[in-house]
């Protein structure tokens, strides 16, 4: 399935949060306007991460916001959730759609490489996402994109362009003007004091959609 959303794609931090305090800060994102949210988590192990996953799922369902599980394809499966994120060390896309079925949402990392993204739509992805665009904390060693490539991203495929990696309130703007339909952010949403207010200044850079 093609994703239609445009605004906020916030991404949960490695934490040692309880399942039930991590799902309250993904509440204060999608109050805050996210779009979409994607379980994130390097750190845990599959128990942990099942009851996470599960704390997340109850809130989105809530919320009706997707819910996107990183990396783990048989978590996603396992929750029911509405789609996975996959990058290079990760499933084939082919295959995520074959085990997951026609409407699931399924992104794809494409870092700096505009043919991966060709590559990707082919596959059935239903969007790219590029980035680093600014110096991640995140994740400090990813490759770093131009924002050049979002245009180019806009004109060739006809999948959402997704831009990842050290976006602010303040350094997004361009990043849309380029062609991103959604922001993917991790600790200018969830490091932040108030989650809520954080999501909002994210979403206000979006056009407001039609009431
Ligand atoms: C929306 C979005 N874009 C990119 C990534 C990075 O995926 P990947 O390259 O597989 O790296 P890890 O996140 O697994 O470290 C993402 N997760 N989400
Ligand atoms: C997962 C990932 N891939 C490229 S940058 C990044 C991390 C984005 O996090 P932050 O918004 O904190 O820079
Ligand atoms: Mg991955």
């Amino acid at each position: 399935m093609t994703l239609t959303l445009d605004g906020l794609y916030a991404i949960t931090p490695d934490s040692s949060h309880s399942p039930a305090s991590l799902a309250a800060q993904v509440a204060l994102a999608i109050n805050g306007g996210a779009r979409l949210i994607q379980y994130r988590d390097k750190g845990a192990n599959d128990r942990e991460r099942h009851a996470r996953g599960l704390a997340l799922l109850t809130v989105c369902r809530q919320a009706d916001v997707p819910l996107i599980i990183n990396d783990d394809l048989e978590l996603a499966v396992a929750l029911g959730a509405d789609g996975v994120h996959l990058g290079r060390d990760d499933a084939d896309p082919r295959a995520a759609r074959a085990r997951l079925g026609a409407t699931a949402i399924i992104g794809v990392s494409c870092y700096n490489d505009l043919r991966l993204a060709e590559t990707a739509e082919r596959a059935g992805a239903s969007y790219v996402a590029f980035g680093s665009f600014f110096p991640s904390v995140t994740k400090p060693h990813a490759v770093r994109a131009d924002v050049g490539l979002l245009t180019e991203a806009s004109r060739r495929l006809h999948i959402p362009p997704v831009a990842i990696g050290g976006i602010t309130p303040e350094n997004g703007a361009p990043l849309i003007a380029a062609g991103a339909r959604l922001l993917a952010v991790v600790t200018g949403v969830f490091d932040q004091p108030d989650i809520a207010a954080a999501a909002r200044a994210y979403t206000n850079l979006f056009p407001k959609e039609n009431p």
